[in-house]
């Protein structure tokens, strides 16, 4: 009973935490989007993703010469963060420059987000800082993950 009252105050801090840090993340993913590289599409991206003890890695669209190398932002501040060590997130928020519409993460970037685990949080903003908040389980349903590979198979060489 200590134990299932002591899990209900940390659900309540998490929930607290996530709360009063989401304005912060969108903010720090708007200002992350001022180190854009995007000479090509001139299409700016922000990210900034915060992981299970607190740590934000910010990150940017890094785009190419040879075009089909850019990188997203989400991509770019999970592979810093991966990098580092960290492997359980929760929450990324996005960053562009357009005006009417929420950003929305590419596939490739939904389904690098996946690898990660579907019960996180993305905050889709816009420059006027309204957003729209979506589980990772909600922008890719039905996927396919680093389990899958390990599951039963009907013959195998
Ligand atoms: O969610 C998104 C959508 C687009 N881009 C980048 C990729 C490319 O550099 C530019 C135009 O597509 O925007 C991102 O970084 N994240
Ligand atoms: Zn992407």
């Amino acid at each position: 009973r200590h134990i299932r009252q002591q899990q209900h105050i940390y659900l309540h801090i998490y929930i607290f935490v996530l709360f009063f840090s989401s304005p912060i993340l969108r903010f720090t993913s708007w200002k992350a989007k001022e180190f854009a590289y995007c000479p090509y599409s001139k299409f700016r991206v922000g990210a900034a993703l915060v992981a299970h003890d607190g740590t934000v890695f910010t990150g940017c669209n890094v785009e190419n010469a040879c075009n089909n190398l850019g990188l997203c932002a989400e991509r770019t501040a999970i592979t810093k963060a991966v990098s580092e060590g960290y492997r359980s997130f929760k929450a990324i928020a996005i960053a562009s420059d357009m005006e009417e519409e929420f950003i929305s993460p590419c596939g490739g970037c939904r389904q690098f987000m996946r690898e990660f685990g579907v019960k996180w949080s993305v905050f889709m903003t816009k420059p006027d800082g309204s957003y729209m908040d979506m589980l990772v389980e909600d922008l890719l349903p039905v996927s396919f993950g680093p389990d899958d590979l390990k599951k039963k198979k009907a013959s195998s060489e």
